[in-house]
């Protein structure tokens, strides 16, 4: 049967894979209460549709920081995307450049940075964890502005990796035929190693990540970089502006899928004050939950300039390659565009907070 919708992937993409990796993929930490008030945030908003305004020309493109899309959507970073199809991030990066979306690499990516940026026709940036070891990234930055990335995502929401219970009691290890292969191997070998109790991801996270990391530290990564510095992670006012202060192009509003930490406050609660604490140009991503073109609508009503999907885009790759992820691209950017006609704002611009109706846990 036709898959429809991105939610609609969800199952068929877990009928195709290991049960581990799928946990690896859906799950969040502890209880994952916050994984399911991410989705379940959007059922605080319903949206006002006005009638008998001229639709004719719905246009949801955009320029983000210099990069042109044909909607105001992106690939979140997620690690390893070999995990779930054999092309891995390669596949991904041409379901991006079919549909006008964003790819965000991750510094945990599967394929090379240069055999994605072969692959991809729009806009690319890469995303980094603060490794221990800054020689590796300034490496990798170099050669992410030698390939043409146009922008540098900093994960700041993990000084260490969320307790993941499912992969904990998996054991979770990332196969050895699957390999993070713009780091080094010596620094990648515990990944490859999960035993009841320990995950590998955790384990080398612990080992490579920088928990000592600072605001002071982020002067370091602008020295060596033109490229426009987002930070991904925040989730409040106060941060909001020292991310401003100190220099970000952009901030993500994001828990991180509710994969870090447990009981943070859904990614779009969060929105809200994060907007409003920054200029009124700053651009604000948002990340967490959306799994259709309506809830596009609703982070963009709430003053997002893009959004970003996570686990949508693995299982469009899990059910059907490059043709799955972008299908699932599509059908968002298109329920997006047909949301916009029929809420009757035809131009992004034009969705702000009175497109919505705000009921705390009525509307689903
Ligand atoms: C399998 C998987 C791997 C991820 N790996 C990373 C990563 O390496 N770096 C990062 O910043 N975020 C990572 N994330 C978090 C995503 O970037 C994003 O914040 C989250 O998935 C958004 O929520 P959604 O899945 O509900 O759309 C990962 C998420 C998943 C599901
Ligand atoms: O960031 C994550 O969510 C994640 O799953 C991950 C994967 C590899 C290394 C570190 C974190």
């Amino acid at each position: 049967m036709a898959l429809l919708a991105p939610a609609e992937f969800e199952s068929a993409a877990r009928a195709r894979l290991p049960a581990d990796v799928w946990d690896f993929i859906a799950g969040g930490s502890g209880a994952e209460s916050t994984l399911a008030a991410n989705l379940a945030q959007f059922g605080d908003y319903a949206l006002r549709p006005r009638v008998l305004v001229d639709v004719a020309g719905c246009d949801p493109s955009l320029t983000l920081l210099g990069s042109e899309l044909r909607a105001p959507i992106g690939v979140a970073p997620m690690a390893y995307h070999r995990l779930v199809d054999p092309e891995g991030e390669v596949a991904t990066a041409r379901a991006t450049g079919r549909t006008g979306t964003l790819l965000i690499a991750g510094i945990f990516a599967s394929r090379t940075l240069e055999e994605i940026s072969a692959a991809a026709e729009g806009p690319l940036w890469l995303q980094l964890y603060w490794l221990r070891r800054r020689d590796v990234l300034a490496g990798l930055v170099e050669r992410a502005e030698a390939a043409g990335y146009r922008a540098l995502v900093l994960t700041v929401d993990a000084p260490r990796i969320g307790r993941r219970l499912r992969d904990l009691r998996n054991g979770f290890a990332v196969p050895a035929d699957v390999r993070a292969v713009n780091l080094d191997p010596e620094l990648m070998r515990a990944s490859h190693h999960g035993d009841a109790g320990a995950s590998g991801i955790e384990t080398h996270a612990r080992e490579q990540f920088d928990p000592s990391l600072t605001w002071a530290d982020l002067a370091w990564l602008r020295e060596r970089s033109r490229l426009p510095l987002v930070l991904k992670g925040i989730l409040t006012a106060e941060d909001a502006r020292l991310a401003v202060e100190h220099g970000a192009d952009a901030v993500v509003v994001s828990n991180h899928g509710g994969r870090q930490l447990d009981g943070a406050l859904p990614s779009l609660a969060a929105l809200p004050e994060v907007v409003d604490a920054v200029p009124p140009e700053f651009p604000v991503l948002f990340d967490g939950g959306v799994r259709s073109g309506a809830d596009v609508a609703v982070a963009l009503a709430l003053g997002a300039r893009a959004v970003l999907v996570g686990r949508p885009v693995l299982w469009g790759l899990a059910v059907g390659g490059e043709d799955g992820a972008a299908q699932v691209l599509d059908q968002l950017s298109s329920e997006l565009t047909h949301t916009m006609a029929l809420l009757g704002r035809p131009r992004l611009r034009g969705l702000d907070r009175g497109a919505l109706s705000e009921r705390a846990g009525r509307y689903r």
